[in-house]
């Protein structure tokens, strides 16, 4: 088969191993690296990646040969869990942190999360779209394809419904694709203060199946953390997500450990997010259930806190782990996911191969896509980051810039030069 397209003489191309399952353990340092090789494209697809000279039989007069000498290609960066979608912004937070105000003394003041869900019932969907568009142009030129997105910042219907609707808007007209998360269980709204429970039954009975019946979001989510829900509200709602057919995140072990790490257990859970505070048995339940974990280091230095997640202790004891911004006003304000895998880097100790992984397939896997994404296999779809690096260690070691030139969605040149085409 001839190719439509063909990038070439790259110094270096990570190309992942899909195994048919998140890479775990010791796989999550296993990995082909290509040495001098191209990437075929054929209607969008990957057709082949090799070292060497492209092969005679993928080219006629109609083939489209691009040169990226020296430079260093890894599938496109997939962005596995952001709070993308909101009003306002939060720097006025800032000097209460830089005062060691916790995290959670702020939103039980009414402010944090709560702040958010004020503005954000207040924009309009244009406002919305218009404000989440920009984020996604600031992550696709830093080199991200895929970007999963969760509601949580309207708590009522109304808002919820219009955050999931501008992701499935911007999922039509944006070149990066998204997927949708149903978060209303983020914080406890004003208007049910001292009554979670009733929240709960209303997110269950009222906003669930609408989500569901307007095919409005894949996933559903939980905030599990002291003050905010509780294990067996998270257990109550996650088990009836699961039974109208959701497949299931939970925010757990953030801040406290409360059990949240068993929900994800036991209700098999696609994935668990932060675990900062993960106890060993808690890295074993996850391990054995096969849960991924979804570490997010960025809220971790954002919050000025000491504690990242035990990611070195988690490949150890089997897991499979994925990196990712939390891009969100509040505890993790960036759109830069090559920061949040430097940070993978010098405040985890993970190597670069454990992080291109963590951020590749893995990532597909934690958004239920890798039989399209996350990795070069053929008939995949050629989502292809380009670095303007020679190797897989420099974008590490040259740190805090955005080392992304260029970046093709589904076989389309959509960055150049660092900016969109
Ligand atoms: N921790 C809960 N939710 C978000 C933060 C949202 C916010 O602070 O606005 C998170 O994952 O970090
Ligand atoms: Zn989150």
């Amino acid at each position: 088969m001839k190719a439509d397209k063909i990038l070439t003489n790259f110094k270096q191309i990570f190309s992942p191993i899909d195994k048919g399952h998140p890479l775990r353990g010791s796989q999550m340092s296993e990995a082909n690296i290509i040495e001098d090789g191209y990437i075929a494209i054929k209607d969008g697809k990957i057709l082949k990646i090799d070292s060497g000279k492209p092969a005679a039989e993928l080219i006629d007069d109609k083939t489209e040969i691009i040169d990226y000498t020296g430079k260093m290609a890894t599938p496109g960066l997939i962005d596995c869990h952001t709070h993308l979608v909101y009003g306002g912004s939060r720097e006025n937070e800032f000097s209460k942190k830089l005062n060691g105000v916790p995290y959670l003394d702020i939103l039980a003041q009414g402010g944090g999360i709560l702040s958010t869900v004020n503005s954000t019932r207040q924009a309009s969907f244009d406002e919305l779209y218009n404000k989440t568009n920009d984020l996604l142009n600031e992550m696709v030129i830093h080199g991200v394809t895929t970007v999963e997105a969760k509601s949580g910042y309207g708590l009522n219907w109304e808002t919820e419904e219009r955050q999931l609707k501008v992701v499935e808007k911007l999922n039509q007209d944006h070149v990066i694709n998204l997927v949708s998360t149903f978060m209303a269980a983020h914080a406890i709204p004003p208007e049910y203060k001292g009554k979670s429970d009733e929240f709960i039954d209303l997110v269950i009975e009222e906003m669930l199946p609408k989500v569901k019946a307007e095919h409005l979001a894949e996933f559903c989510d939980i905030f599990c953390e002291t003050g905010v829900f509780t294990a067996a509200q998270s257990k109550r709602l996650l088990q009836a997500a699961k039974d109208l057919g959701f497949k299931l995140r939970i925010h757990a072990d953030e801040i406290d450990s409360i059990g949240g790490v068993d929900v994800a257990a036991e209700l098999n859970a696609t994935s668990a997010e932060h675990l900062m505070m993960i106890t060993n048995e808690g890295i074993d339940k996850l391990s054995q259930a096969h849960v991924i974990g979804n570490l997010l280091p960025g809220t971790t230095f954002s919050l000025m806190e000491d504690t990242y997640a035990p990611a070195k202790k988690m490949i150890e004891k089997g897991m499979a782990i994925t990196l990712t911004t939390d891009s969100n006003p509040g505890s993790c304000p960036t759109a830069n996911l090559q920061f949040i895998m430097q940070l993978g880097c010098f405040m985890m100790k993970l190597t670069p191969i454990q992080i291109l992984n963590a951020v590749t397939i893995n990532a597909a896997y934690s958004v239920c896509q890798a039989d399209k994404i996350g990795s070069f296999d053929e008939g995949k779809n050629a989502d292809i980051t380009i670095f303007d690096a020679p190797n897989i260690d420099y974008p590490f070691y040259f740190f805090a810039t955005n080392l992304v030139g260029s970046v093709y969605k589904d076989g389309k040149l959509v960055v150049q030069d660092r900016q969109l085409v």
